[in-house]
């Protein structure tokens, strides 16, 4: 099993005001599956995300990760994990300004140790990037940058791929084609996906599809 989440627990805030945000949440994802995590806003989506990513750590439970629990590693040793074996396509893209596109994409598969040029211009050309290349982001439309963030988080070919709503800022019928190449360049790396999404239309393109209500998935 690539990812197993077992039992996660957490809270926010202390005292009378402590809130209680997961109460026990099992999930498991092998090699090549992908995911979508639906839930109403403030269910925890983004909070269970972080946590699988190593942002955070659950007050209880284990996140093993290809049988590593990450709980108990120290600080750094999570960000080897998430530098080398997943990427992230957060709702802010965190494209670095000072970077043209190419440099954005190549620095991130540098620092996962796996530079693939060929594979590089392939997945810029399926997302449509070819002629942004020596552009900076800040010329960008949203949509672009979202491209940009998902060749991106592809280009260091990671075991696991995290995306919180990955296509929010581009309209449906543009969503559903990036949505579409993602899969594919997913599919072609055999990485696994975990995505949140408010869209049925994009839960539905997946294998599974859970929903987080009351702190627990169903
Ligand atoms: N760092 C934090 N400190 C305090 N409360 C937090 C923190 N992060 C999240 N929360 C609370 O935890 C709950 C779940 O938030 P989370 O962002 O995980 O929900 P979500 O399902 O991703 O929502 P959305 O769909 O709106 O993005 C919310 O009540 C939120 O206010």
């Amino acid at each position: 099993m690539l990812l197993e989440l077992q039992d996660i627990q957490k809270s926010f805030g202390s005292g009378a005001a402590r809130v209680p945000v997961l109460r026990g949440v099992n999930l498991s994802l092998e090699a090549g599956q992908t995911l979508a995590l639906t839930g109403e806003s403030g269910s925890g989506k983004s909070t269970l995300m972080h946590i699988t990513a190593g942002l955070d750590v659950p007050d209880a439970g284990a996140v093993r990760f290809a049988g590593q629990d990450l709980v108990p590693l120290d600080d750094r040793a999570r960000a080897a994990y998430r530098q080398t074996e997943i990427a992230l396509v957060f709702q802010q893209f965190n494209l670095i300004p000072s970077l043209t596109v190419a440099a954005n994409i190549s620095f991130q598969a540098a620092l996962s140790g796996r530079v693939d040029p060929p594979f590089i211009e392939r997945l810029t050309g399926a997302l449509g990037l070819t002629g942004q290349m020596e552009k900076y982001p800040e010329v960008l439309s949203g949509g672009q940058q979202q491209r940009v963030a998902i060749a991106r988080a592809l280009a260091a070919k990671p075991r696991l791929l995290l995306a919180d709503e990955p296509t929010g800022n581009l309209d449906e019928s543009t969503a559903i084609a990036v949505l579409d190449e993602m899969l594919s360049l997913v599919a072609q790396t055999g990485a696994a996906l975990m995505v949140v999404t408010h869209s049925p239309a994009i839960a539905a393109r997946m294998d599974r599809v859970l929903h987080l209500s009351g702190g627990r998935l169903t």
